[in-house]
């Protein structure tokens, strides 16, 4: 949601009406923090998820799923999506398949919109990663078609997003017979015991198997969803920026050459989530500072007096709690010039910027926040080592106002330009 210009008019807290639903808006660290802490236990997220797992598929009455969902799957993904896990059971096979889907660029057409080289090299990747080799990858266009309808699928005419319906039902089906093909194979597979403990969770209770998979294709989406934009919005800066694009190349030429003896390879050697390369960390960061909406939303399930210097005001049961990170990341007094990209806002140093509220934190903290950031930097890498990338373009598009995720949507498409660098990287020719 967007409403971080509200901010200037009515303060750093106001509430607002949708219908009969009221809404109550954060917008100070120290509230954010509040709220975040929760420490009056008043604030919960159930209903949140059901409003996104009922457009997923999910049937099942709202108390039937406190056990299944919220008791077991969603607190399974903490470990799922651990840096050890990560590093242990999805680092190579993400970064084996991505080599691949770069190496195959070279046969492709010369230039691209950068929607389409973000779902061609970063979609199939991060899915067998995830969810193993024997994952059905024909899938994409039906991801795309439901990411598309979601908000439709989560109004009051949801029956409007006909092809968005029949999308997810295809999607559904496929992770019915994932379910089932997994169950015929026992518990540990190919795909590692990671993924079969977050299985078992989501198996454990009471959930019909249509159910089961409308969690799965949850999981599904939140992999995509936010990490697709965030990667074609980190490309559009620096394409726009040439000055951090060669800072860029730089970086990862140099730490290439020195650290990995000049081998995209010798990155997998490495058994963290890949240390160094300081200036793609920060450039990360800043563009997601730069289109990361506020996306954290919460109920309360009793009244709660909130207090704010000498303020102080009740938030009353049934209402929701917005939590308007984005005022702090687009506020001048905490992120200097913040409406300008700056590629090494975040390097360590005497003004290095305080950290952003990108994942939001507390109890509900993106649980995908370690595999997306390491997504984003192993993709950044590879593509500029790689590549050479330009665009004819040379404006940033608008971020769509109609946006609700984590992170905004463009309005339009860049068309980018790829050209194969020579430059004596060893073993992946
Ligand atoms: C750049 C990409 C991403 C961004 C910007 C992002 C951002 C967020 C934000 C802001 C929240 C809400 C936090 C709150 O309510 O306070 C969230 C929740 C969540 N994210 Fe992400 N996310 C990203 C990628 C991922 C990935 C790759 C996954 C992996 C599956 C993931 C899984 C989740 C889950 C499961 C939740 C719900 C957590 C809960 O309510 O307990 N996210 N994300």
């Amino acid at each position: 949601m967007n409403v971080w210009f509200y901010r200037k008019r009515y303060g750093n807290f106001y509430r607002f009406s949708v219908g009969t639903q009221n809404i109550v808006v954060l917008s100070d660290r120290t509230l954010l923090k509040a709220m975040f802490a929760n420490r009056s236990k008043s604030l919960g997220a159930k209903k949140v998820h059901a409003r996104i797992f009922g457009p997923l598929g999910i049937r099942c009455a709202l108390d039937e799923l406190e056990i299944p969902l919220h008791g077991h799957f969603l607190p399974s993904l903490d470990h799922l999506l651990s840096k050890s896990v990560i590093a242990k059971d999805m680092k190579n096979p993400f970064h084996c398949r991505l080599h691949v889907r770069f190496r195959n660029l070279e046969n492709m057409t010369y230039s691209f919109t950068l929607s389409e080289l973000v779902g061609y090299t970063a979609y199939e990747p991060l899915t067998i990663a995830f969810f193993g080799p024997s994952f059905h990858l024909d899938t994409y266009a039906d991801y795309r078609i439901l990411d598309t309808s979601l908000l439709t699928l989560m109004g009051p005419l949801s029956f409007t997003a006909r092809s968005g319906i029949r999308a997810r039902n295809r999607l559904l089906e496929i992770f019915v017979s994932y379910i089932r093909e997994r169950d015929r194979s026992g518990s540990r597979d190919i795909e590692g015991e990671a993924l079969s403990h977050t299985l078992n969770s989501v198996r454990s209770g009471s959930l019909s198997i249509r159910d089961q998979a409308a969690c799965l294709l949850g999981l599904h989406w939140s992999l995509h969803t936010n990490l697709h934009r965030s990667m074609f919005w980190m490309v559009a800066f620096i394409l726009e920026d040439h000055n951090a694009l060669e800072r860029l190349c730089s970086e990862i030429r140099e730490t290439i050459t020195k650290r990995y003896g000049g081998s995209l390879d010798a990155l997998r050697e490495e058994t963290s989530l890949l240390p160094g390369f300081p200036l793609v960390d920060s450039a990360i960061k800043e563009s997601i500072r730069m289109v990361g909406l506020s996306s954290s939303l919460r109920e309360v399930e009793f009244d709660t007096n909130i207090t704010s210097g000498d303020l102080s005001f009740v938030i009353r049961r049934g209402d929701y709690v917005f939590g308007d990170t984005r005022a702090i990341h687009v506020d001048n007094s905490v992120y200097p010039d913040a409406a300008t990209y700056r590629v090494d806002r975040f390097l360590a140093g005497t003004e290095k910027a305080p950290n952003t509220l990108t994942w939001g934190s507390g109890e509900h903290i993106c649980k995908g926040r370690f595999l997306a950031q390491y997504a984003m930097k192993l993709w950044l890498i590879m593509l500029l080592e790689m590549y050479e990338i330009s665009s004819p373009e040379s404006a940033l598009p608008e971020m769509d106002p109609k946006s609700w995720s984590a992170i905004a949507d463009p309005v339009g498409d860049i068309t980018v330009c790829l050209r194969r660098r020579n430059n004596g990287i060893l073993n992946d020719a």
